[in-house]
């Protein structure tokens, strides 16, 4: 379904509540499908986590986790250890051509029976479940950060626990720190020094009842700061719930979005972000965001927005996601008037102030191009293909939209 968004204004002052992390839920409903003692509060209502939930409750023997990329990797871990259960793990079209050697291969390593059904290195997967008994395992580090975490999640209930060794640079570490955080928080020993990481082994009978609470979603908080970003000065948007010491690497919004005028006041459980400044369109935007890819495109679509030069690298990772985001961003802001080179790993956009009207944003099943491209309708009118991808992550971000003052129709 297309939405049309008209050329729009927002309310000097809105406050919305987002969703819980989606990667914080993920983690933690593995952790409790091993640890059914912890209890878990504010669960992202993603697709992906949706997924997830079902996922682990399902008894059936085919198991599709559509687009769900972490659903995927933490999945083909945790049946591998599932003594007995014979599973075959698929998804849709897009991540049958997402790679997952990397992580099957040091699951195997590890003792684990996996195999693939179609394509050698791609879902669908053959997963025979049983006890993996080695513990030590090298992985290469500067694809995906997935295959660590998955490997680090199933770890505590690995007899020896696991002794991971990592090859080459390592990709999207926060998602690593993440990851071990949560499994200190249930009482796990974890270690990263170097390019090791040990955790030791924790029986199911030593995790107390307890509750975590998942905080919520920065990824889908920066559609909002590319909202204040590209609004007038003075207006403010408070999203809750939000903590100053996360453990969410797009936090780094916070800072990111001082170059764009936008500053952050954390209070109580919420963040506001305001817009406090012009930038001046001779302000260049230079970022590396190996530590947080999913906010890439984002950072560009507010950079055309403003008609500000931007360079950005560390974007390995981006050709591999629900789409080419690389290509995605090329050719979508290209309709639009602006002019953007690309290499494997970088994005430059050159300063370009008009903005062509009515366009169709393509968006590729991947909900972050929606949302990212979303903003653009504080400059422009704009049409957003498929608007309903946006539930992979954020269910209700077009009511969120509306309730700030967007206009949109069918
Ligand atoms: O572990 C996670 O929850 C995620 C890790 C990142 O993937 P990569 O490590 O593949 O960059 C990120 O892009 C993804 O949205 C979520
Ligand atoms: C890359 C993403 O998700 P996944 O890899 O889990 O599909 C994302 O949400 O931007």
């Amino acid at each position: 379904m297309n939405l049309h968004l008209n050329k729009s204004t927002i309310h000097k002052a809105s406050t919305i509540q987002i969703t819980g992390s989606k990667s914080e839920s993920n983690r933690l409903l593995l952790l409790q499908a091993l640890y059914p003692e912890i209890k878990i509060t504010n669960v992202s209502n993603s697709d992906d986590s949706v997924l997830m939930s079902k996922a682990l409750a399902s008894r059936d023997n085919i198991i599709d986790i559509h687009h769900a990329g972490t659903a995927m990797r933490f999945l083909t871990a945790y049946f591998s250890t599932q003594d007995g259960r014979d599973i075959e793990l698929t998804g849709s079209k897009r991540m049958k051509e997402r790679p997952i050697a990397i992580l099957v291969d040091a699951l195997n390593q590890l003792g684990a029976d996996i195999s693939y059904k179609e394509n050698q290195g791609f879902p669908p997967l053959l997963i025979k479940g049983k006890k993996l008994t080695k513990n030590k395992v090298t992985l290469k580090a500067n694809v995906s950060s997935q295959y660590i975490s998955a490997l680090l999640l199933i770890a505590p209930k690995l007899e020896n626990g696991i002794e991971l060794t990592l090859d080459g640079e390592i990709t999207s570490v926060p998602y690593i720190k993440m990851t071990l955080s949560l499994l200190e928080e249930i009482g796990v020993k974890t270690k990263f020094e170097g390019n090791l990481i040990t955790i030791a082994p924790k029986k199911q009978s030593e995790v107390n009842a307890q509750q975590l609470t998942v905080e919520s979603d920065w990824s889908s908080a920066s559609y909002f700061y590319s909202i204040a970003a590209m609004s007038a000065i003075g207006t403010s948007i408070t999203l809750s719930s939000y903590k100053q010491n996360s453990l969410q690497g797009d936090s780094a919004l916070a800072t990111i979005y001082k170059s764009f005028g936008v500053t952050t006041t954390f209070k109580d459980n919420s963040v506001t972000l305001q817009k406090v400044e012009e930038v001046t369109l001779d302000t260049q935007i230079n970022f590396d965001l190996k530590n947080a890819p999913d906010i890439a495109q984002t950072i560009s679509v507010t950079a055309f927005g403003l008609g500000l030069e931007c360079h950005l690298t560390g974007l390995h990772t981006l050709k591999i996601k629900e789409t080419d985001r690389l290509v995605a961003l090329k050719t979508e802001i290209e309709k639009l008037g602006g002019q953007v080179a690309i290499t494997d790993n970088s994005l430059t956009l050159k300063k370009v102030t008009n903005r062509q009207q009515n366009i169709t944003i393509a968006t590729y099943n991947d909900h972050r191009m929606a949302m990212a491209f979303a903003p653009l309708a504080l400059k422009v009118p704009i049409i957003i293909e498929d608007s309903k991808v946006v539930s992979k992550s954020y269910p209700t971000f077009w009511d969120d939209l509306a309730a700030l003052g967007f206009i949109f129709s069918v």
